[in-house]
């Protein structure tokens, strides 16, 4: 890497030498660690751990265009009480709705300490103006939102058009401000790894987000296929490993998309311990986007405790 990163955005030519000049993926290697982690077998004691972290670190989603204020409520109550039934089963970090649904989360929300996090700039294809992103941002912003979760412009990724990318995200940080003592939204930036083709784009995607200013980098929408693979989560790890000594910023990592079964979530919090070490195994830094992962991780943690499954009709639906 020969341009200090200060300068690396100066134009699309430097930007595109500093990331090209990457380090490639070995895919292969990446498919094979990610593979033997995946099989990795915890004991009872940390498996227990493991579920209550998991849900500790959900968050519970719903991104339908069905959507309606009752679903978000009654998602947002399964949200800070997971299983009526058991006060123990931790809260989960966030919900997270479509802008228009913010206000409902909020009031629904208020003061359990569950985050807010809202999709916007066009979700999930961020096709449209950056005048249209940026009111969408600041739209759920007013709202209440705590958190972002913006979409790049795989496009003009794809494209190579990299400061276009790059200026995108510094404006919807920016956008993610609020005056005064109140605190900024936080902002994930999703890559929307299944369109980027390449591990080598999802290293340079990675890169990109977090020199523009993303708190946490998120896999995928939870719309396109694959999404939050063990491969493409593991090279996700080790680009905010490598900001973090390159930069001395910590980012945050969101995989998203596909999370169905507590077998899945411990898979990841494995590739987490391997691969970023226990700085990163917290909500403050690693997120499950999941829509129906709650419900499995309930009837894990329920079978662990009493040695019987009580069925997936005792939980609500996610
Ligand atoms: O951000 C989260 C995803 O939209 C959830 O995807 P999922 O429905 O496959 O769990």
């Amino acid at each position: 890497m020969t341009t200090s990163l200060a300068d690396v955005a100066a134009s699309n030519v430097t930007l595109r030498a500093f990331l090209h000049g990457l380090p490639g993926v070995d895919r292969v290697g990446a498919d094979q660690r990610a593979a033997m982690l995946g099989t990795r077998s915890i004991k009872t004691t940390a498996k227990a751990e493991a579920i209550d972290l998991a849900i500790r670190m959900v968050d519970l989603t719903t991104l339908e265009g069905a959507d309606t204020p009752g679903k978000v409520r009654a998602m947002c109550a399964k949200a800070v009480r997971p299983d009526p039934g058991d006060p123990t089963v931790p809260k989960v970090a966030a919900v997270c709705v479509y802008p228009d649904l913010v206000a409902q989360a909020v009031g629904a929300l208020g003061g359990s300490g569950v985050k807010v996090a809202s999709v916007a700039t066009a979700f999930p294809s961020g096709r449209s103006s950056l005048d249209v992103k940026i009111a969408d941002t600041a739209f759920a912003v007013a709202a209440g939102a705590d958190e972002i979760d913006m979409v790049i412009d795989r496009g003009a990724f794809l494209a190579g058009d990299y400061l276009k990318v790059f200026e995108e995200i510094s404006a919807i940080k920016a956008a993610c401000g609020r005056a005064g003592d109140e605190q900024d939204a936080h902002l994930k930036v999703i890559l929307e790894t299944g369109e980027l083709s390449t591990y080598d784009n999802v290293r340079r995607a990675s890169w990109l987000a977090m020199l523009a200013g993303a708190d946490f980098i998120k896999t995928s929408t939870g719309k396109v296929q694959p999404a939050a693979t063990p491969p493409v989560t593991l090279v996700m790890l080790e680009a905010v490993r490598d900001f973090l000594a390159a930069t001395g910023r910590k980012v945050g990592v969101k995989p998203a998309g596909g999370i169905r079964t507590t077998k899945d979530a411990v898979k990841m919090l494995v590739l987490v311990n391997e691969t970023v070490g226990e700085g990163w195994l917290s909500p403050d830094w690693f997120r499950l986007g999941a829509s129906t992962l709650l419900n499995d991780l309930l009837m894990q943690r329920q079978k662990m405790a009493t040695g019987r499954y009580a069925g997936p009709d005792y939980f609500t639906l996610d």
